[in-house]
């Protein structure tokens, strides 16, 4: 089955055909992953291109999610994918975070699906999912096979480790620990939406202010959230939006010993408030990718680089390459501003 049939009830046919049609035990587990997948894949599709969700499909939208959760049993790595996938809150932007003499304008002006967690189009199938630590419920996981891996993660303020040089593995879905307790899933715990607010800046567009001050460097704000693109698709959407005014593509590089882990994010059609953090030439913010379960993508993970005001926009470096024949005019406004903002000169340009 590959396609989602509609019909007066909008999706009845296809609910019908997800419950009763249990792959089938003669199929190998390759077989059963590529079906799983296949399925899914017809729901993320079918709710990106229906903007306007109805209570029918909600329903579904959760029906999918406790069948993929019942999937589990079948490969627990390939189906914790597919139930973030499918929980993925398809929604609008919460007008809380919109400060509202801008609200009205910022729906028509820049239209977006508010999601939480990143939509991936497709599985990397040589990742493996990462060991979970033996930890019991009680343990905070300060000391721990996952927090430890490359030196301690987090320190007693919960704020990144300043002598941390390594990779960041956070506690993962096979790990044994309670996620209430747990010390080593900062990123995965509250992030700083309640203390943020959209604005309307004079000269770069939205932006974003924090409401309350943010006292110590290493504090977890918010993740980078948007569509995983492979290569191809990226190039394909920097030509299909090179003329838009503002662009939310954004190019992580990790450089390991020969090979170059390069992600792609794309938050214009689909994100959350992180999209309207702007570049600055003195950032307070900086992205630190974060490994849970499977080694990609990464999770791109603001945190702070220096106590932060209220009301202070908050702001990180879009890289470091300056090409006065394609970087744009930088209005940071800051005394290091170099005048331009940073251009990611790739094989993509
Ligand atoms: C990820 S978006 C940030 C949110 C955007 N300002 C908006 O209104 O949606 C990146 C775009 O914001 C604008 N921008 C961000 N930082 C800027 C800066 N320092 N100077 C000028 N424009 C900036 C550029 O148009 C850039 O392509």
């Amino acid at each position: 089955m590959s396609n989602i049939d509609h019909d007066d009830d909008g999706l009845a046919v296809y609910r019908l055909a997800l419950a009763t049609q249990t792959p089938e035990n003669s199929l190998s587990k390759q077989e059963k992953r590529t079906e799983l997948r296949s399925r899914f894949l017809n729901v993320l599709e079918y709710l990106k291109t229906n903007q306007t969700i109805s209570p029918i499909e909600l329903d579904f939208h959760r029906e999918s999610s406790l069948i993929a959760a019942r999937c589990l049993s079948i490969d627990s790595n390939f189906s914790q994918i597919l139930v973030q996938d499918l929980k993925t809150y398809i929604g609008h932007m919460p007008t809380a975070l919109i400060h509202q003499t801008i609200a009205a304008a910022l729906k028509e002006r820049t239209p977006f699906v508010y999601i939480d967690s990143c939509l991936i189009q497709s599985i990397n199938e040589n990742d493996e999912q990462y060991e979970g630590c033996l930890c019991t419920l009680n343990d905070t996981c300060t000391n721990c096979s996952c927090s430890n891996r490359f030196g301690l993660n987090y320190n007693s303020l919960n704020c990144l480790n300043i002598n941390k040089n390594g990779p960041i593995f956070e506690c993962n879905s096979e790990c044994h620990c309670l996620f209430e307790n747990c010390q080593n899933r900062i990123s995965q715990k509250e992030d700083q939406s309640k203390n943020v607010e959209i604005i309307s800046t004079s000269n770069k567009g939205y932006g974003v202010i924090i409401k309350k001050p943010i006292l110590y460097p290493g504090t977890y704000i918010g993740e980078y959230i948007g569509e995983i693109l492979s290569e191809n698709e990226a190039h394909n959407r920097i030509l299909l939006t090179k003329n838009y005014e503002h662009n939310y593509l954004l190019l992580y590089n990790e450089y390991q010993s020969e090979k170059i882990i390069k992600t792609f994010i794309d938050a214009r059609y689909y994100g959350n408030w992180t999209r309207f953090i702007n570049h600055s030439c003195n950032p307070n913010l900086h992205i630190v990718p974060i490994r849970i379960d499977q080694p990609t993508p990464p999770h791109l993970a603001f945190f702070t680089l220096r106590e932060i005001q209220a009301n202070e926009e908050l702001s990180y470096s879009y890289g470091t390459t300056i090409d006065e024949k394609y970087s744009k005019p930088c209005c940071c406004s800051t005394s290091s501003c170099t005048g331009f903002m940073p251009y990611q000169q790739t094989d993509l340009n």
